[in-house]
């Protein structure tokens, strides 16, 4: 389904990736505009992938497709901002955290159709995993067309909206996670006496060939992790550890903290 131009207003980490993912996969910068409040972000987004950068008024106006990717704090400015100069027909995606298509339906004009996205930023590697979910207005041809657009960069599962501050807080914020275990990795290696560089490639090349065997080899973490655990060995001494210092509750807790904080930035508490 083709319709048109792409806005992407507040093309930041998350928007330029979108707009970087959306031009390997075939989409050239005549197709896009964006919009951003950083002038140095702009100059960026004009060398680096050729795409017109233009206030959030003419990109609101020109675009069949307008993604709102500023944070879910500046939303409310952007929208009382955009929301009346919306092309008639016009499909509204947003990449926020926490802001429900009830709240962002509420700031548009009636009917307007708003389908939410939760990706997250390994759409840089065409390795992203979004979850998507449509508001009252939107019907499965605007689900069908985000779910296009999204593909070529990775995975896309379609979930019922009250699922997306689980998702938020699993698969948006979950790089991180896997960053901050690396990050401690590394300076694991670092107090064993290994280089820095030696310690980096070793941790980000098992972090490459675990993930590859989780979604290649068919089976659960736990047996992996058993096929790594011998007997009076290496690992089970580390394991004793990790469970002596909770990491598993601590992993727990920490999940259900960024689901938390995702509600909260729906409340507007923020
Ligand atoms: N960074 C991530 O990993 C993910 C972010 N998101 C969501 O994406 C959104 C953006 O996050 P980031 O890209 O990390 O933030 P960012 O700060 O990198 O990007 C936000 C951009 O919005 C621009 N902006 C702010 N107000 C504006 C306005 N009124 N008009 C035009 N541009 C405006 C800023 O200049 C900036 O370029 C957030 O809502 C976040 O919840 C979702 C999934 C993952
Ligand atoms: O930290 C955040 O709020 C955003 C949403 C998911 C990932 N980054």
């Amino acid at each position: 389904m083709t319709r048109g131009r792409i806005a992407v207003l507040g093309a930041g980490k998350m928007g330029g990736a979108l707009i970087a993912g959306l031009l390997r996969s075939g989409h050239t910068a005549d197709d896009l505009l964006a919009t951003t409040q950083e002038p140095e972000r702009a100059e960026e987004l004009r060398s680096r992938h050729g795409v017109e950068v233009v206030s959030n008024l003419e990109a609101a106006r020109a675009a069949a497709t307008v993604v709102l990717a500023v944070k879910p704090q500046d939303m409310g400015t952007l929208l009382e901002e955009v929301g009346t100069a919306l092309a008639p027909g016009a499909l509204v995606v947003s990449v926020a955290a926490g802001l429900p298509t009830s709240w962002l339906e509420g700031r548009l004009p009636a009917g307007t159709p708003v389908v939410r996205v939760m990706p997250n930023t390994p759409v840089l590697v065409d390795e992203g995993m979004s979850a998507v979910s449509a508001g009252s207005h939107a019907t499965s041809e605007h689900l069908a067309y985000v779910e296009e657009l999204l593909a070529p960069v990775g995975r896309v599962l379609r979930v019922p909206e009250y699922q997306l501050d689980a998702v938020t807080a699993l698969s948006g914020s979950g790089p991180a996670y896997f960053f901050y275990m690396c990050e401690a990795m590394i300076e694991a290696g670092l107090l064993l006496g290994l280089p820095r560089s030696v310690a980096h490639e070793l941790v980000v090349q098992t972090a490459v060939g675990s993930a590859r065997m989780l979604r290649e080899a068919g089976e659960s973490p736990v047996a992996l992790r058993e096929a790594v655990t011998s007997p009076a060995g290496t690992t089970i001494a580390a394991i004793r550890e990790l469970e002596n210092h909770r990491v598993r509750a601590a992993l727990l807790s920490a999940l259900e903290a960024a689901r938390d904080r995702s509600k909260e930035l729906a409340a507007g508490t923020a």
